[in-house]
């Protein structure tokens, strides 16, 4: 974890941008794409719910690395057979930093999931994770069935909203418990923290009644706000209709509570930053994960 001087915690952009589409370089052909990924990284776990709400998963394969992020990265089954982490069954790679290097000898760049994989070309299409979900939202709907294809996360309608809360979500939501968590100092971590919960307070009141965030229906706006709030423990406590809506997502929606592993968040976040927790102590609780509807 690379801090900056002011002790603060600052996101660089991923590396690989390409998109999968008809009349581009990446096509979108069944069985073509693999996508690498960790249930305990958040931005992994949105491509992952999209590819199960799009009905994808016969159209691109999944691997999931072990949690114990250590000095060589993200580890799979092959060097850490850690239970339901995959072994990388294009390369058997001992890590995901293999894919990153076997693409570009000299990648200088931070190695993360998830990873967007040609099995055609054996590169990396995409590492970002907003833009990987897009692509599934519309690249393969000509070969799906009609009621998967129909389903729109950012329809045309709503995309100046959705846009709009996904800015201030990512910064002082999906990153904002990063800035928080990581901080080294006082003030960076107030930098951080105070947003946080403004921007939860905002949610709450916007939440209030309504089972989606943007209109009536499920976008993206929700997918990417979900991983994040079911690992913010306060939510219980303090914002009911947060806790609400996505206690509802979670039971309701397999999409959700099928790609959500709790034992590989928190193995994650308590084993592998031990800045944090030098005794990588990984708690029990809260039981249950998610309380019932
Ligand atoms: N912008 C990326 C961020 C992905 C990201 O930061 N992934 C983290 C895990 S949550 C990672 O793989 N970190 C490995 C590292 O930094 O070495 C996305 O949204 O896809």
């Amino acid at each position: 974890m690379k801090l900056e001087a002011d002790g603060s915690f600052k996101r660089k952009a991923s590396t690989f941008r390409d998109s999968i589409s008809l009349d581009g370089e990446f096509t979108p052909d069944k069985g073509r794409y693999h996508l690498y990924v960790s249930y305990a990284c958040p931005w992994a776990t949105r491509t992952l719910i999209v590819r199960k709400l799009k009905g994808l998963e016969d159209f691109i394969g999944v691997s999931v690395v072990s949690p114990h992020m250590g000095s060589d990265g993200w580890p799979f089954a092959s060097v850490d057979p850690f239970p339901a982490a995959d072994v990388d069954p294009l390369h058997d790679s001992n890590h995901v930093k293999d894919l990153y290097f076997k693409v570009q000898p000299d990648y200088s760049g931070r190695f993360t999931v998830p990873v967007l994989w040609d099995k055609k070309q054996s590169t990396i299409v995409n590492n970002e994770s907003s833009e990987i979900i897009r692509m599934f939202n519309t690249a393969f709907n000509h070969l799906l069935p009609k009621d998967k294809a129909e389903i729109d996360i950012y329809p045309e309608a709503h995309r100046a909203e959705i846009d709009e809360i996904n800015d201030w979500v990512y910064d002082t939501v999906n990153n904002g418990v990063y800035k928080s968590g990581f901080a080294t100092t006082q003030s960076a971590y107030e930098a951080a923290v105070v947003p946080l919960f403004n921007s939860l307070d905002r949610l709450e009141k916007i939440l209030t009644g309504k089972d989606y965030l943007v209109g009536d229906q499920l976008t993206e706006a929700d997918i990417r706000l979900l991983v994040t709030i079911c690992n913010i423990r306060t939510i219980r406590d303090g914002y009911p209709a947060i806790h609400l809506w996505m206690r509802k997502l979670y039971w309701n929606k397999p999409e959700f509570k099928d790609t959500c592993n709790f034992e590989h968040i928190k193995t994650h976040y308590y084993w592998s930053h031990t800045t944090i927790n030098p005794h990588r102590i990984v708690p029990k609780g809260p039981v249950p994960d998610i309380l019932p509807l």
